[in-house]
């Protein structure tokens, strides 16, 4: 649990990029999902609502022989067995997807469980002593991707840094603009679909975030 715990300090920090299927078409889905690694994304989620199960088994495959070349994390959005079937080395969990307890018992002690805290500092406190080891807050700012997605303060960020010591993933209609000023309020990183997948220039997109880290250290 420990060296989990470790291994999710030293892992879940930087730029994280979400996959969309509207914004990546098949053809290159993986060449698309490798721009942003190139361009600094050190986490990529595998997220896609569709039924095939068979597509979804061959692209999160193509994603993670991707992240091993680039010395990234995937982490595989809603599905544990799909994520257990690949070997993922993480997953990400809703409130409404399978709990953490029963996740864990799939996955084993290794892998590692991110979940969704929305604004709710008091999910963020259940979700680390049900042993996530990183708690995601926001939409901090409207998304086109998740529309429906509530609003969450930055100060939130503030008092989940004071309160817990699991890494902090902000998302939700972050730019390169207000990406800095979330990574301050105690972000440890950021997670992005549109700002990098709708973007012309993937590689481009990405490491306009990924230079907020760097001008953190
Ligand atoms: C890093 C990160 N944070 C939040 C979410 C949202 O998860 P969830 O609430 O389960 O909603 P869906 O993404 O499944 O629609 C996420 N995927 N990743
Ligand atoms: C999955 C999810 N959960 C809260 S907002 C969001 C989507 C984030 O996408 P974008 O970076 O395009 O706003
Ligand atoms: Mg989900």
């Amino acid at each position: 649990m420990h060296d989990r715990r470790d291994r999710a300090r030293s892992l879940i920090r930087g730029l994280y990029a979400i996959t969309d299927a509207e914004l990546m078409p098949e053809l290159d889905f993986v060449t698309r999902a490798e721009a942003a690694l190139r361009g600094g994304a050190r986490i990529l989620q595998y997220r896609d609502k569709s039924a095939d199960i068979e597509k979804r088994q061959r692209q999160a495959i193509g994603l993670l022989s991707v992240c091993i070349r680039h010395g990234a994390t995937l982490v595989i959005n809603d599905d544990v067995l799909l994520a257990r079937r690949i070997g993922a080395p993480a997953v990400h969990l809703g409130q409404g997807d399978m709990s953490i307890q029963d996740a864990r018992a799939v996955l084993g002690p290794e892998v590692l469980i991110g979940v969704s805290c929305h604004n709710s500092l008091e999910l963020a406190i259940k979700a680390q002593l049900a042993g996530a080891d990183y708690l995601a807050f926001g939409a901090f700012h409207a998304s086109s991707t998740k529309p429906e997605a509530v609003i969450a303060a930055p100060e939130l960020l503030h008092s989940a840094r004071r309160q817990l010591s699991l890494p902090l993933v902000a998302i939700g209609g972050v730019t390169p603009e207000n990406g800095g000023f979330l990574l301050r309020a105690g972000a440890d990183a950021l997670a992005v679909v549109s700002g990098i997948f709708a973007a012309e220039d993937i590689e481009a997109a990405a490491r306009r975030f990924a230079r907020l880290f760097s001008s953190q250290a």
